[in-house]
């Protein structure tokens, strides 16, 4: 089977023999029953709610609960109760069960992969590529862990004496919260983050995304993962939101999702516990391409669209204002709204679809008033902005990848993060131009820059107020982080930790040093 990441474009022969008969199985065994949250280990009812498909809403997904604060409490009291053992375990242990905990992921690849077609309209390449994304952290933070010996290091004696030692140790009980979009990746990553370093886990994965963190859930714990070191809670998260944020037994929070959730959990967990406490936080953000007279337009073309409507557009990464160079904007638009309208836009099962639906009712109701919202302000449609309507397509949230250029740049689809196909595009004169609209705004979270001009590519890279940069990446110009090769970081409002997923720091956003001096 070949490696299939975010920038590959298709699946080999086997891997898609295997997405299709796990689809069979999702259909058979999966879908439309009941599921309960996970409490040490036990089956929790609550509340039920039903969450359908929005590939077509006739789909039922599943049967969830909603719990509130009892079940919040019981959740962390697991916790406590867990870290007393899990803690305490010697780091080669924890390390190599995360490595069955990969193993077990491993067997349900293709099974999760399905169920994220059904659960959030993901694509086949990119749900393979999420579930292959959702190992290689697992097992690169396991080898970091072991290359890292725990993070137990011998230090210098300080007086005469004395033996020293820096050990890094667990903070405790951790609520992880996590979005629809990456369902797979971005909850484990988080739960493995807090687990490998002895740290216990509430995880509460979005109301719309349960189905695959049961899937996730399953895989810890049969890799070995103790019932009450990690649990899972479902429904809205607000539902829970006074005990995380004030119950004082919370070691920490690990988030990721919109910048206006992340930022009030922060500011409330600051403000309800009784001293500091760590917030690992990773938010949304609104990147910018940059495409200069400079670029290899191709590569430019290719690599926009892939990060403009990569799975519609709804990944924090996404590509969604465009900048480009005055004398080359006209061709440049042109050309990527030809290769744009040939991404093909349908059920995401289907083999060679680029796009699925949006992943609800809302976001297909703010993109259509977007648009008119653009088209308002001054903006002209280069291409799409309809909703999809046709035959089946009226079941889901089918929309198609579009294109707005003439909105002026002050405007909220400027500064806003849509989480929808809608690019909007805008010229530059030269780079310091670029550079500082790049730069004017709070986010910072990926960008990117098309040209071959190797002292315009060091400019960028030095100025731009960003985590992740890309420079000439046709398999998308501001997506597809792997963990290993590009950390995952937000800056400004994007993050909280400046130590992101994916690379060699974020592990310590879960622990805690101590020094130790023994005097011999
Ligand atoms: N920076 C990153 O790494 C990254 C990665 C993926 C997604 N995101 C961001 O996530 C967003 C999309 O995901 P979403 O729509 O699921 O985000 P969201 O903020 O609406 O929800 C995220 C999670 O927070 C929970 N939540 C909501 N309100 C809460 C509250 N009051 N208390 C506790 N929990 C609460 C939700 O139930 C969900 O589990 C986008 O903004 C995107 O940019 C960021
Ligand atoms: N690794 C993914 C994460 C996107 C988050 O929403 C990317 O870089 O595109």
């Amino acid at each position: 089977m070949t490696k299939i990441t975010y920038t590959s474009s298709s699946l080999d022969e086997e891997s898609g023999a295997r997405y299709e008969e796990a689809l069979s199985t999702v259909e058979r065994e999966l879908l439309g029953k009941g599921y309960p949250m996970k409490i040490g280990g036990r089956d929790v009812l609550a509340l039920e709610y039903e969450v359908r498909s929005p590939i077509n809403m006739d789909i039922v997904v599943g049967r969830f609960q909603r719990g509130g604060r009892d079940e919040a409490v019981a959740a962390l009291n697991s916790a406590v109760r867990a870290f007393d053992d899990w803690g305490r375990r010697d780091w080669r242990e924890r390390a190599a069960i995360m490595r069955r905990v990969a193993e077990a992921v491993e067997r349900r690849k293709f099974l999760i992969a399905a169920v994220m077609a059904y659960e959030v309209g993901k694509n086949r390449v990119e749900a393979v590529a999420e579930v292959n994304e959702a190992l290689e952290a697992i097992r690169y933070y396991a080898s970091l862990v072991e290359k890292e010996e725990g993070y137990v290091r011998r230090m210098a004696p300080g007086s005469p004496g004395e033996e020293t030692w820096s050990v890094a140790r667990p903070r405790g009980p951790w609520f992880v919260i996590s979005p629809f979009n990456f369902p797979a990746m971005l909850g484990s990553g988080m739960v493995q983050g807090a687990l490998i370093t002895g740290n216990t886990v509430v995880w509460k994965p979005s109301e719309e995304a349960s189905l695959t963190a049961h899937l996730m859930y399953e895989a810890y714990v049969e890799g070995g993962v103790p019932p009450g070191a990690i649990n899972l809670l479902t429904g809205p998260g607000e539902l829970y939101e006074d005990v995380i944020v004030g119950d004082r037994r919370v070691a920490g929070i690990a988030f990721t999702g919109s910048k206006d959730v992340g930022h009030h959990l922060y500011r409330e967990f600051a403000a309800r516990q009784p001293y500091p406490k760590p917030v690992v936080l990773e938010t949304g953000s609104k990147n910018p391409t940059v495409v200069t007279a400079k670029a290899d337009l191709a590569k430019a073309v290719e690599g926009v669209a892939r990060a403009a409507f990569g799975y519609g557009g709804q990944k924090c990464s996404a590509t969604s204002r465009l900048y480009v160079q005055e004398e080359v904007k006209d061709e440049f638009v042109e050309a990527l709204a030809g290769y744009t309208r040939s991404l093909t836009v349908g059920d995401p099962r289907k083999d060679g679809v680029f796009m699925g639906p949006l992943i609800n009712a809302r976001a297909y109701t703010n993109f259509a008033r977007n648009v008119q919202e653009g088209i308002a302000a001054g903006g002209r449609l280069v291409t799409g902005g309809r909703q999809l309507r046709d035959g089946w397509m009226s079941k889901g949230f089918y929309v198609e990848p579009t294109i707005m250029d003439g909105v002026p740049e002050g405007h909220y689809l400027f500064r806003d993060e849509l989480f929808m196909p809608l690019l909007v595009v805008a010229p530059f004169r030269d780079l310091d131009d670029a550079i500082a609209k790049v730069n004017d705004t709070d986010y910072g979270l990926t960008a990117g820059i098309f040209s071959e001009d190797e002292s315009e590519v060091r400019e960028f890279m030095e100025r731009v107020e960003f985590g992740v940069l890309y420079a000439n990446r046709k398999g998308g110009a501001t997506t597809g982080a792997w963990p290993g090769a590009q950390t995952f970081v937000g800056w400004k409002a994007s993050g909280a930790t400046g130590r992101g997923i994916g690379g060699p720091y974020y592990l310590f956003n879960f622990l805690q040093e101590q020094a130790r001096t023994y005097v011999r």
